[in-house]
């Protein structure tokens, strides 16, 4: 399977969405990073034939989708960031009401399967009304698996689900990118670090990477420091510093920072997919 993107750009009126996205993807997992506004949903919506780009091509398997976007539609499951159930039906009922409408093949197989795969199949009778958010999530994952795509596209796919779901999540991911390309797009950087053999980070509509995720972390070796500070002295170094993260120990504050020079008293420490994103997104923390 190949997706390719070439000198894509969008533009909402004089806004400029995304300006010359050129990516090529094959079957794995790819975790699209990126802050929030940084195109990562618009580059979703054009690569699922959702939205025309203003300019560039997308080609799957070589077949120009703005141009028959018919070739992209039979191949793609898609979770889309706000993603609506019918409260009044089961999750069963809606899993099939779905299938018919795909045309999918043995649908009562392909949704058994499907329940048993995102750990539903006891709450199939449930309304989906009663579900809870991560509950839902999964209704959402199986539904983009429904026509067993060998494009899966999910946006922020783990908001709402709690920690031992999203490991769950994160397993069921890596196992469908063995054999398809699955295009996970979030803020959550463990989540693609625990599954991603390739890391696109966008930034203000622009890629500012595309590579194996190993890369991007060599890449900020050397940049990364910790040192323990007093709860009084916290405020100077968050001014001074690029804070990453902040952990209590007995002595006051652990404190992680990433920067080029060595911050005053601080030790070197290997460096995390996380660090490394900060790192190439000039050190600003963002969300
Ligand atoms: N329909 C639209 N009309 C006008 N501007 C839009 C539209 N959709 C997106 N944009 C703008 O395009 C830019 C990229 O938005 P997009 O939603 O793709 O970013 P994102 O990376 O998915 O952000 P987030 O992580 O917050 O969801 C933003 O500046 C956004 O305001």
């Amino acid at each position: 399977m190949k997706l390719d993107i070439e000198g894509v750009e969008k533009r909402y009126g004089d806004a400029r969405a995304l300006s010359d996205v050129t990516l090529r993807f094959t079957d794995g997992v790819v975790g699209l990073l990126g802050p929030n506004g940084a195109g990562k949903s618009t580059l979703l919506r054009i690569v699922t034939a959702l939205t025309e780009p203003t300019d560039g091509t997308v080609r799957w398997n070589g077949t120009d989708i703005v141009e028959t976007p018919r070739a992209i539609r039979e191949a793609v499951g898609y979770l889309p960031q706000k993603f609506g159930v019918y409260p009044n039906l089961t999750a069963e009922e809606f899993l099939s009401y779905l299938a018919g409408i795909r045309g999918v093949r043995n649908p009562d197989d392909r949704i058994e399967d499907l329940l048993d795969l995102v750990n539903l199949s006891s709450d199939r009778n449930r309304r989906l009304g009663t579900f809870s958010g991560g509950m839902r999530q999964r209704v959402g994952i199986a539904q983009a698996l429904l026509s067993d795509p060998s494009l899966l596209v999910v946006d922020e796919p783990t908001v709402g689900l709690d920690p031992e779901e999203r490991i769950r999540f994160r397993n069921i991911l890596a196992e469908l990118g063995e054999e398809r390309i699955v295009v996970l797009s979030t803020h959550i950087v463990p989540d693609v670090e625990a599954t991603a053999s390739d890391i696109a980070v966008l930034d203000g509509g622009r890629v500012v990477a595309h590579e194996p995720p190993s890369d991007l972390i060599d890449r900020s070796h050397g940049s990364v420091w910790e040192r323990v500070v007093s709860d009084a002295a916290l405020d100077d170094v968050r001014a001074a510093h690029t804070v990453c993260r902040t952990t209590r120990c007995r002595d006051g504050v652990r404190v992680r920072i990433v920067s080029d020079d060595r911050p005053a008293d601080a030790d070197p420490v290997e460096p995390t997919l996380e660090d490394a994103y900060l790192h190439l997104l000039d050190g600003r923390p963002r969300q």
